[in-house]
C-alpha cells in the first residue's frame, strides 16, 4: 500500500506538485494522467526519492520513505521508465539480475528468477539471456525493462510511460502480459501514461492531474460516466465514452446460454470485450452473435440489446 500525504515540490518558483494526497491499496493499479508538465513524473520520482519533496510524506506499507536510505528504498520498489534505460554493456540476463545481485541473492536464485521472468514475458531464456540489449527489438527491450523492475519481486512498481513508443499491436500484447502478471502477483502499481486507452485498460483507478493537483480520482467507469466539469471532462473525452465503457466489460459477463453448430459468420470469444462484440455486430448486422470458446464450441450468445444497455447512460 502506498500513502501519499500533502506532497509538494517547487522548482525555481514553479509548483510542480501541489499538496498532493492519495492512497493506492495493495494490489491496485493507479494511473496518473494529465497534460504534459502537470507533475506526473515528479510525483513518481518523489516516491522512490529520486526527487526529494519540499513538503509532505510518502508511506510505503506504513513505513516513511524519508526514513529509509534512498538506495535501500529503491531496492524494494521497481521502477520502469520510458526508453528503458538498460545497461548496454551487460547481457539481458545481467540486466534483469541487477537488483537481486545488489540484494545479495546467490547466483542460482538470481539465474532461476531471470529465467522465470524471461519465460513470463515470452522470451526464450537460452536465446535472449546472453544477448546484449542492442540485439533486441524495441518491444523486446521494453519487456526486459519491465522484467528488470520486477526481478526482486517488489511489492510496489512505479512505471513512467513503460509501453510508450511501441506499435499498437506490440503495446497491446505487452499490456496484456503485464496485466496478467500484475494480477497474479498482486503488485501495487502507479502508472504514468499519456495514453487514456492504456489507463482505461490497466488501471483500477485513474487520477486526472492538472497543474500539480489531482482533480478527480475514480474507477475508469465512474470517470467515464461522471467526469467533473471543466478540465476532467475535456481530458477524458466524451465523444467515444460509450465505446470506452464497453471496452471495460467482457462478453462472458453478459452472455446468454445457447448451443449449436459453429457459425460461418462473425462470432466472439468469452474473453473479448463488449466493444469488440459491438464492432462485429455492427459489421454483421442482426441482434446477436454466437460466443465460441477455445475448442470451437458455441457456449452462448451475446445480444445487441444488452450491449447497448451497458454502453448507455442509464446503466
Ligand atoms: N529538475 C527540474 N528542474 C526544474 N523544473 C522541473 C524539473 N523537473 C520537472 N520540472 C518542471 O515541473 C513541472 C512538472 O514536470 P513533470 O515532469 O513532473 O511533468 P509530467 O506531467 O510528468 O510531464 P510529461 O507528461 O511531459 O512527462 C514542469 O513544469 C517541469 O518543467
Amino acid at each position: 500500500m502506498i500513502e501519499v500525504e500533502n506532497l509538494t515540490k517547487r522548482f525555481d518558483g514553479v509548483t510542480a506538485v501541489d499538496d498532493l494526497s492519495f492512497t493506492v491499496p495493495e494490489g491496485e493499479v493507479l494511473a496518473l494522467v494529465g497534460t504534459s508538465g502537470c507533475g506526473k513524473s515528479t510525483t513518481l520520482r518523489m516516491l522512490n526519492r529520486l526527487i526529494e519533496p519540499d513538503r509532505g510524506r510518502v508511506l510505503i506499507d506504513g513505513l516513511d520513505a524519508a526514513a529509509t536510505p534512498p538506495e535501500k528504498l529503491r531496492q524494494g520498489i521497481g521502477y520502469v521508465i520510458q526508453g528503458v534505460g538498460l545497461f548496454p554493456h551487460w547481457s539481458v540476463a545481467q540486466n534483469i539480475g541487477t537488483v537481486p545481485r545488489l540484494l545479495g541473492w546467490d547466483r542460482a536464485r538470481t539465474e532461476a528468477r531471470t529465467r522465470e521472468l524471461l519465460e513470463l514475458f515470452g522470451l526464450d531464456p537460452d536465446e535472449f539471456g546472453p544477448k546484449p540489449p542492442a540485439a533486441l527489438s524495441g518491444g523486446q527491450q521494453q519487456r526486459i525493462g519491465v522484467a528488470r523492475a520486477m526481478a526482486a519481486e517488489p511489492a510496489v512498481l512505479l512505471m513512467d510511460e513503460p509501453f510508450g513508443a511501441l506499435d499498437p499491436v506490440t503495446r497491446a500484447r505487452l499490456q496484456e502480459e503485464f496485466a496478467q502478471i500484475q494480477r497474479r502477483r498482486g503488485i501495487t502499481v502507479i502508472l504514468v501514461t499519456h495514453d487514456m486507452d492504456e489507463a482505461f485498460r490497466l488501471a483500477d483507478r485513474i487520477a486526472v492531474m492538472d497543474q500539480g493537483k489531482i482533480l478527480q480520482v475514480d474507477t475508469p467507469e465512474r470517470l467515464l460516466r461522471g467526469p467533473r466539469e471543466g478540465f476532467v471532462r475535456q481530458f477524458v473525452g466524451l465523444d467515444d465514452r460509450a465505446l470506452r465503457i464497453l471496452s471495460l466489460h467482457r462478453v462472458s459477463e453478459y452472455a446468454h446460454p445457447a448451443s449449436g453448430a459453429a457459425p460461418v459468420g462473425q462470432w466472439v470469444g468469452p474473453g473479448d470485450t463488449l466493444r469488440e462484440a459491438a464492432s462485429r455486430l455492427i459489421w454483421q448486422g442482426g441482434d446477436s452473435l454466437p460466443v465460441i470458446d477455445g475448442d470451437d464450441r458455441v457456449v452462448g450468445e451475446i445480444r445487441a440489446a444488452d450491449i447497448w444497455r451497458v454502453g448507455g447512460r442509464g446503466a
